[in-house]
């Protein structure tokens, strides 16, 4: 099934490129069925590639989606222009009267500040609450995932010592979850961050439960037990060459920082690194969107939530 897309989106042509299958809006309207909607809160600088990146992943569904970005009201963003944004996003006063089937919180590179110090904080926090009443499935990733569990559980994150920079093997902690239905014994992960949550803070919470894990990388994928909630701390979303961009950045601003873990072959950042975490990660969003909102969501939207 086709995802819906406003019609000038530049992540349509990446995405029909690739035979993704991408639907005008004019075009969808004419379909009799009902969309998922989907709203993305994209924390992320670089706005258009995480738009690109996760558009790929929710279109790979035999639902029909229809996805809304909304980016934070109280922060100006730096790196991406008031245009795309006016052209794009809505903010979340426009939508907040709606329901969503789902809702997307991305990441953001401001893990080294306590959340209090995040500009839009504030907002944030009103926004997961109103999530909890007004969407069947929240998915949090990376910053968001620690930004939501402090928030919703008062679980605390950690600076590390040394940056999670590499893929990872990542093994289930628990068997027949629907969200990890069909992953592999071992699947891998992209992970970078300096921060992280820890498995006996969560343990103490009645209503989460650790659903992977990583020996290198820690607590993966945590879930509240009504799947109303999914914390994913690593970046399955990401590209292949994802890593190799964060990499190159930081060698060129003179930063300290290790060649990513289990990515170039033989560890040589000459080589173009090979992705090992595609299967896994159309896995994870197609069982989210399938089991946690496409199933659990009511036809009546609103109704039941
Ligand atoms: C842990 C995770 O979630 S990983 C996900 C985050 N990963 C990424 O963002 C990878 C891509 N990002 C990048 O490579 C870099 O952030 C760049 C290259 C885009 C910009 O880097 P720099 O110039 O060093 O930092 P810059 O000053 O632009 O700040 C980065 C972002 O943090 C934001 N930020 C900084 N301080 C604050 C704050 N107190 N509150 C809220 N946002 C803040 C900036 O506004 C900017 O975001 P914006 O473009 O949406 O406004
Ligand atoms: N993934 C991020 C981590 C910083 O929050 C980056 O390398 O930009």
């Amino acid at each position: 099934m086709p995802i819906k897309v406003p019609d000038n989106l530049p992540a349509k042509e990446i995405l029909t490129a690739e035979n993704i299958f991408v639907m005008d809006e004019s075009i969808a309207y004419h379909q009799d069925i009902r969309p998922l909607r989907i709203v993305i809160l994209n924390l992320m600088p670089t706005k258009e590639t995480t738009e690109t990146q996760l558009l790929r992943l929710i279109g790979n569904t035999p639902l029909q989606v229809e996805a809304v970005f909304i980016h934070p009201k109280t922060h100006t963003s730096k790196n991406t222009s008031a245009e795309h944004l006016e052209t794009f996003y809505k903010t979340f006063e426009d939508i907040k009267d709606e329901y969503y089937d789902g809702m997307i919180i991305t990441g953001a590179p401001v893990e080294h500040l306590p959340f209090e110090e995040v500009t839009y904080w504030e907002e944030l926090q009103t926004i997961m609450n109103w999530s909890k009443r007004k969407v069947t499935s929240t998915l949090h990733i990376c910053w968001a995932s620690q930004a939501g569990l402090y928030h919703h559980y008062g679980v605390p994150k950690y600076n590390l010592d040394e940056k999670i920079f590499g893929v990872f093997s990542h093994t289930l902690e628990k068997r027949n979850v629907p969200l990890t239905r069909g992953f592999d014994e071992l699947f891998f992960v992209p992970q970078s961050r300096h921060t992280e949550v820890r498995a006996e803070d969560i343990e103490q919470i009645n209503d989460l439960e650790i659903l992977s894990t990583s020996e290198e990388a820690g607590v993966y994928i945590v879930g509240s037990k009504n799947g109303r909630q999914i914390f994913v701390t690593g970046h399955s979303e990401y590209d292949p060459l994802t890593l190799k961009w964060e990499y190159d950045r930081d060698v060129a601003k003179g930063l300290r920082i290790d060649v990513p873990k289990n990515y170039f072959p033989k560890n040589d950042p000459t080589l173009a690194p090979l992705s090992s975490w595609r299967a896994h990660a159309n896995l994870l969003f197609s069982n989210w969107l399938n089991y946690y909102v496409y199933q659990q969501t009511p036809y009546e939207l609103g109704a039941g939530i």
